[in-house]
């Protein structure tokens, strides 16, 4: 999107107004305070007529000169452009000052739509595609959402694109959110990566509901999070900006994550559930108890009993089925019943939605008649493909687990040593391929992935084509074997020297292979 043009204004004045208020002004060039924009952009290709231009990241002088020739009025800048003659505003952190300016520019529209915000390494696509499901059964569809795959901003299919981040730059979010009300939208739910509190693009936006599901190492190495400690930061800011929160109890940290919600929430505000039996971090207060009652391929089922008084104000005690199987999906489920409660769901809603959920690309089977059984999932990291890794194991302890997957170049770094790992305790096969390289050698990566494996315990090969691999991995497989392709769903791309190749995705090579097979 890059650039807005909804009709909507700002002025000088009030840029200078709200810069000041952030303390992050530093000077402005312009004389007049009356002078007003239509429009923003922080791409110079989107640039329209008397646009306010942000210039930020890898920005080059050359941008602010196209930008200039595009109708730009004006530039907000950590930096003086002074050989451009075109007044600035200098800030001293562009990233917040765009985010501040964006959310000014459009009147504030979260206002308007109700949020629940969703953070964790892993279960927040899932949770949030659970939660839509069971407003849109509330409020007849008018439910916007921000995930990493799609971004629904109106109630029809043409009103969904993909998404390119699993939270978009600033400028984007607050259009998008301008759209989603244009379109009759009355709630939000949404993801937020700890990229983008690392890089402000939801500086001072609240949420209604903020929810913490999870952590664990993720994201950390080069262009990500310097340390574990940045990236648990990151994340908890997410709580420091909800008005109620969520936190599920059944994760390292948890304490850290509960005492960061303390900070500026009340605790009749924070609602902490638990799995029944789980001992971790039993020093935190028992809100929500939920128990499995089925838990196989065919079948998921929860109860949720509440324990605190407030947690019984929510109404949501009963059984559940879940629409996606694993154990893991459960807690999922849970913090989505949670959240929607708190925006007005009923039982009966909860239930409609959890049972009716598809999160495309997440824990899809697909049977074969005399071959293993296919599942094309999204785990790219220790935590995600081992926990589907040991559920599936658990179903049919006798099967052999093949295991398809590369892991992404440029970042991630550190997953490459949890998927060997994974793939070590719990697989029978592995077949390593590409990813997204990015601008890395897919074999190198592979070699990285291959040091954590056993290949005396685990026989590994590699194939660089990554439907090759797929269509090896399936064909040469038997009756009783999980054949896992993981790592990329339903992308139809892969991420090569900084362009996007079209690739047919791992669900659609799937989906055709195993017909006759
Ligand atoms: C490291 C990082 O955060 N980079 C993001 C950032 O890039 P950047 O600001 O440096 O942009 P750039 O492409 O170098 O260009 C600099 C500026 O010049 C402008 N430009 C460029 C060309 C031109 O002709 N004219 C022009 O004006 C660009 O629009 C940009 O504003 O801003 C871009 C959009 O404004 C993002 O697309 C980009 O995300 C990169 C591609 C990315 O993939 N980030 C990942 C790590 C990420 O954020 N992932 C998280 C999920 C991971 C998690 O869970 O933490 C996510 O939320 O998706
Ligand atoms: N609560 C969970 N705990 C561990 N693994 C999970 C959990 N929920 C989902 N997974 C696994 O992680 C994969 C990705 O799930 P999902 O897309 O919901 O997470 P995410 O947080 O949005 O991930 P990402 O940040 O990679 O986009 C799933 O396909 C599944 O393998």
């Amino acid at each position: 999107m890059e650039g807005a043009s909804i009709l909507a204004q700002i002025t000088v004045d009030e840029v200078l107004m709200l810069l000041k208020e952030h303390d992050l002004l530093i000077k402005s060039q312009f004389s007049s305070l009356d002078q007003s924009f239509n429009s923003i952009a922080y791409n110079s290709k989107a640039v329209s007529n008397d646009c306010l231009f942000f210039c930020k990241g890898n920005f080059h002088e050359a941008y602010l000169a196209d930008a200039k020739q595009r109708g730009a009025k004006g530039y907000v800048s950590e930096k003086p452009y002074d050989n451009i003659a075109i007044p600035g505003i200098i800030v001293k952190n562009i990233q917040k000052a765009m985010s501040l300016l964006s959310a000014a520019f459009f009147g504030f529209p979260q206002n308007d739509l109700p949020t629940i915000a969703y953070t964790g390494t892993k279960g927040k696509t899932t949770s949030a595609y659970f939660t839509k499901s069971i407003l849109d059964h509330v409020y007849n569809r008018k439910v916007a959402l921000f995930s990493t795959i799609n971004t629904v901003l109106g109630p029809h299919s043409g009103d969904v694109i993909k998404s390119s981040l699993t939270t978009p730059e600033s400028l984007d979010l607050f259009t998008n959110m301008t759209k989603a009300l244009q379109k009759g939208m009355t709630h939000l739910v949404m993801e937020v990566s700890s990229q983008a509190y690392k890089k402000q693009r939801v500086y001072n936006l609240h949420y209604d509901v903020g929810v913490f599901l999870n952590i664990s190492p993720d994201h950390i190495g080069r262009n990500e999070h310097p340390t574990f400690a940045d990236y648990l930061h990151c994340k908890e800011q997410l709580l420091v900006n909800a008005k109620r929160c969520v936190i599920n109890a059944d994760s390292d940290h948890m304490v850290d994550v509960y005492y960061t919600a303390k900070a500026t929430s009340q605790p009749e505000d924070i609602f902490v559930y638990h799995r029944k039996g789980s001992t971790q971090n039993a020093q935190l207060p028992k809100d929500i108890e939920y128990e499995s009652l089925a838990d196989s391929l065919s079948e998921n089922k929860i109860k949720i009993t509440s324990i605190s008084d407030k947690a019984k104000q929510l109404g949501i005690d009963g059984t559940y089925e879940i629409s996606l199987p694993g154990d893991y999906n459960e807690g999922n489920a849970v913090a989505a019943a949670i959240t929607s409660a708190m925006m007005g769901a009923k039982p009966a809603e909860i239930a409609d939605g959890l049972a009716h959920t598809r999160v495309p690309g997440r824990m899809e089977i697909y049977p074969t008649q005399s071959h293993g059984t296919i599942y094309v999932d999204y785990a790219h990291n220790y935590g995600s493909l081992h926990s589907v890794l040991t559920f599936l194991k658990k179903q049919s302890p006798t099967g052999r687990v093949i295991v398809i997957t590369g892991s992404t170049g440029d970042k991630g770094i550190d997953r490459r040593k949890g998927l060997g790992k994974a793939i070590n305790e719990s697989a029978n096969i592995a077949y390593l391929t590409t990813d997204d390289p990015a601008t890395e050698d897919p074999k190198v990566i592979a070699d990285e992935i291959a040091a954590h494996i056993d290949s005396k315990r685990v026989k590994t090969t590699y194939i660089a084509n990554r439907q090759a691999a797929i269509e090896q991995a399936v064909t040469h497989s038997q009756q009783g074997d999980m054949v896992v392709v993981a790592g990329k769903g339903h992308d139809a791309f892969q991420k090569i020297n900084g362009k996007n190749v079209p690739y047919p995705g791992d669900a659609t090579i799937v989906a055709n292979l195993v017909k006759g097979l």
